[in-house]
């Protein structure tokens, strides 16, 4: 039996699944990945520019690489990747999640079920306020730019070499409009900051309720980043099975893990994910 009966036939057996998904789920809407770019921006890494200690240094800096992902994704159109995973959420003979690490806001463009659909690091047009007396939180906000000093942050590059980056005043930042004193910050979790727990609850409640969750989709992701990579083990755990979506699968003998009567235990798809997914879940 081929890779993709074999999936097939255990997919329409399953009753609790659960998707994963990371920056490669969105890699053909043209949003570039973490890893993809050398985790660099404008020669910034990605993930230092993504911490609290960034923000407080300079608060300027880390808005210009906000407001250029938050501009990137407004442009981004969703994929027949993130169609499918929406599809999914409405079927109603299954339990199922999805998982996004995204913070794009696509799986949302791509009209998923919102009660099916964990947002584990945020969203880029969430904004709240940094000044703890002050509980301002204001979700899809989609203006572009935030500020006039936030205008020209839409391209990494201008005739070919990074743009450089700007020294922007504090005072020229996006700030609350409520208590009007502290800084805005977007709604994503920085590293070294706590998920959310209500976000985390969720999805415990999810897993301990549906327990044995049959499958997880790992869509797009290096599994590189925690929690949120620790979701597969748990899965595991419970005796479910992992399909992968991915681009580059070093390891596709020990995902696939056949039987001796070669039987699959899992399934590596390689390539695409806006391509693999819609077809392994027709
Ligand atoms: C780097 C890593 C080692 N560090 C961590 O995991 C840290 C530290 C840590 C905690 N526990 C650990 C245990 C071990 C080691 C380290 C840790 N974790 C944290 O800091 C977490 C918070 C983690 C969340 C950080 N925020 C993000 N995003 C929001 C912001 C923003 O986006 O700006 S993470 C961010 O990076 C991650 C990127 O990973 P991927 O999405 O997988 O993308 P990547 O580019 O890596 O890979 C792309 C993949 O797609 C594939 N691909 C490419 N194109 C395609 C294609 N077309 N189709 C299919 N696949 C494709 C590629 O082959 C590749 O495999 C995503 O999660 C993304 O959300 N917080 C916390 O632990 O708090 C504690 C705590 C507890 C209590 C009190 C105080 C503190």
């Amino acid at each position: 039996m081929d890779k993709l009966e074999s999936f097939r036939n255990y997919l329409k057996n399953c009753k609790s699944i659960i998707s994963l998904c990371g920056a490669g789920l969105s890699a053909s809407s043209g949003l570039p990945t973490f890893r993809g770019s050398g985790g660099l921006w404008k020669n910034y890494s990605s993930i230092d520019l993504a911490t609290p200690d960034a923000f407080h240094t300079d608060a300027g800096l880390v808005w210009q690489f906000y407001t250029f992902r938050r501009h990137a994704a407004l442009k981004a159109k969703p994929n027949n990747g993130h169609k499918a995973l929406s599809k999914l959420s409405y079927l109603e003979n299954i339990n199922y999640l999805t998982l996004t690490q995204n913070v794009d806001n696509a799986s949302r463009i791509a009209k998923h079920n919102p009660k099916k659909l964990l947002e584990l690091h945020g969203n880029l047009f969430t904004l709240s306020c940094t000044n703890f007396m002050c509980t301002f939180k204001e979700e899809q906000n989609y203006n572009h730019p935030l500020t006039p000093a936030l205008a020209d942050c839409e391209d990494e590059f201008s005739e070919g070499s990074f743009q450089p980056v700007k020294e922007i005043p504090e005072s020229e930042l996006p700030h609350c409009p409520r208590c009007n004193t502290g800084l805005l910050r977007p709604g994503v979790v920085w590293f070294g900051e706590p998920l959310p727990l209500k976000v985390i609850d969720k999805v415990d409640e999810f897993l301990v309720k549906n327990d044995p969750i049959n499958l997880i989709l790992v869509i797009g992701t290096s599994q590189s980043v925690w929690p949120a990579a620790a979701y597969i083990d748990r899965v595991k755990q419970q005796g479910g099975k992992v399909a992968v979506f991915n681009t580059e699968i070093p390891d596709m003998e020990t995902v696939e893990n056949k039987n001796a009567k070669g039987e699959y235990q899992g399934w590596a798809f390689k390539g695409d994910a806006a391509i693999t997914l819609p077809l392994a879940l027709e």
